[in-house]
């Protein structure tokens, strides 16, 4: 179902801040995400997995993601595993896993991650207003802040708050709360900007109007079916030249 895009202007003129997704609407990472899990699965003697597999995965946190991993490539060779054997194996993977993941994100962090297009100059743009602007991703803190600068985008954002910065992540509202006390304004007017439904869910349970961009990772599914105030294109779209 095609939802009803309100008007972005009108939506914008509403707020006196953002808080703005990384994965998937400001930087394309699956790349990065890619690669470190399959120097991890290398690691481990493990089969490697398709960046397409990864992308379904993606939005939820690294301790998700890298728990999603492990079953899938499991999966395969453990038919004869019910659901709890897969869960416990996964498990027991998961203290290495973590630690090998970890060591090879934050080796190759940002080197096979590109911004998409227009997210620099939107940016830009809805800092040029005045706005304070929050990075608010379910990935680790160490993880964002580093990809930020090397991709140039940290002097946008008064504070980076990663997946561990609070006891709950997305889509449950408590980041996004925080976010809006940091910079001391109602979540009523303060926007959300990001790629999937836990950035909507989020949004809707905390207040905030929300946007979603058209190119990120929905789980596989077609973001214009997520329950949002509107959708662009390109961050660009969000102020009129
Ligand atoms: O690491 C993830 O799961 C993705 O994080 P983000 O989309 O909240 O930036
Ligand atoms: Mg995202």
């Amino acid at each position: 179902m095609e939802r009803v895009q309100q008007d972005l202007a009108a939506l914008l003129a509403r707020t006196d801040a953002a808080i703005v997704d990384l994965d998937g609407t400001m930087v394309d990472t699956l790349g990065d995400f890619a690669e470190a899990l399959n120097r991890m699965l290398r690691d481990l003697q493990l089969p490697a997995i398709a960046p397409g597999a990864i992308e379904r995965m993606v939005g939820k946190g690294s301790e998700h993601l890298l728990r999603s991993v492990l079953k899938h490539v499991l999966a395969p060779d453990q038919q004869a595993l019910t659901a709890m054997q897969l869960e416990a194996k996964a498990e027991a993977l998961y203290p290495q896993a973590w630690e090998r993941y970890q060591h090879h994100y934050l080796a190759i962090n940002g080197q096979y991650a590109a911004l998409y297009a227009g997210v620099a100059e939107g940016l830009a743009a809805l800092h040029r207003t005045g706005r304070p602007l929050v990075c608010l991703t379910n990935k680790p803190t160490d993880f964002a802040r580093p990809l930020l600068r090397a991709k140039g985008l940290d002097g946008f954002f008064t504070h980076v708050f990663g997946g561990d910065a609070f006891a709950r992540k997305k889509p449950d509202p408590l980041p996004l709360l925080k976010a809006c006390e940091a910079v001391g304004t109602s979540p009523a007017r303060t926007l959300m900007i990001g790629d999937s439904s836990n950035d909507a869910q989020a949004a809707r349970a905390a207040g905030c109007p929300v946007v979603l961009v058209t190119y990120g990772y929905n789980h596989g599914q077609p973001v214009r079916g997520v329950d949002a105030d509107g959708y662009v294109d390109a961050l660009t779209e969000l102020i009129a030249s």
